[in-house]
């Protein structure tokens, strides 16, 4: 069974506010993209990564791939406006045989390699699978400053990548997106609105996203703490 990955990297990292994308930024001395890309590689369920990445930065991404010998990279694709277009670009990059498809986002280095194959694990038992956590706060739906609803935090779940799918049915739940018109922050959100079942697999809190400047601070810490524990 052919597994593939896509590897989401061609946002702008506007709430970033750096002048290097946030991709790009060194995460203990190797940007945040390399680290990504060499855990995923690790990973022996992973037998291919489709990379995603702005059109302007394919000469400089090639050169990464060379200078930290990266393996299991195979296209490099042009990203679209939103996440959600340079996702559909990466599937059309898919071998005809991959059979489950991974979608991970460049911006979290810190998955590790057992939360990939469990998230990978539950795609082949279920068919969809994301990684989350459960929500530590309480959430409340607020309108025009004035608080709504405050949600049931026991039913509420913080999503992560990667998320993990059949590749039919991902492939089917984009292109029905596309010509809809139907846009979500996340692929198992469209997988969940074309009528498929998804899996939740538990993750661990260090899997975040690298958003903002605070959050790239956090990453380093953890990083380095992980290193220290080898
Ligand atoms: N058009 C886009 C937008 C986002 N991404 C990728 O999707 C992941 C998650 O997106 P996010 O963290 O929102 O990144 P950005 O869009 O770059 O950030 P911002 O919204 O702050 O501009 C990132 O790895 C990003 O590079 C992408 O490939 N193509
Ligand atoms: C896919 C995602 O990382 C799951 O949490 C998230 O939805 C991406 O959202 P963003 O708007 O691109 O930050």
């Amino acid at each position: 069974m052919q597994t593939e990955v896509i590897v989401v990297a061609a946002g702008s990292g506007s709430r970033m506010g750096s002048a290097m994308k946030k991709q790009y930024l060194p995460l203990d001395g190797a940007p945040i993209l390399v680290r990504t890309l060499q855990t995923l590689a690790a990973c022996p369920t992973v037998d291919r990564i489709v990379l995603v990445v702005a059109g302007d930065d394919v000469q400089f991404v090639t050169e990464l791939i060379e200078a930290y010998h990266l393996h299991k990279i195979g296209d490099v694709v042009y990203g679209g406006m939103e996440r959600q277009d340079s996702v559909r670009n990466g599937i059309a990059a898919l071998r005809h045989d991959t059979e489950v498809v991974a979608v991970h986002d460049a911006a979290r280095p810190l998955v590790t390699a057992d939360e990939v194959e469990a998230v990978l694990t539950a795609a082949k038992l279920f068919g969809a699978a994301t990684l989350g956590v459960p929500v530590k706060d309480t959430i409340k739906r607020v309108d025009q400053g004035q608080v709504r609803e405050t949600l049931q935090r026991s039913d509420l779940w913080a999503v992560h990548t990667p998320q993990a799918f059949k590749c039919e049915w991902l492939a089917e739940a984009h292109m029905r997106a596309w010509e809809q018109g139907y846009f979500g922050t996340d692929d198992a959100s469209l997988v969940e609105w074309a009528g498929y079942p998804v899996t939740m697999v538990e993750g661990r809190y260090s899997n975040l996203k690298v958003t903002t400047p605070e959050d790239l601070v956090i990453a380093e810490a953890l990083w380095k703490q992980r290193k220290g524990m080898e």
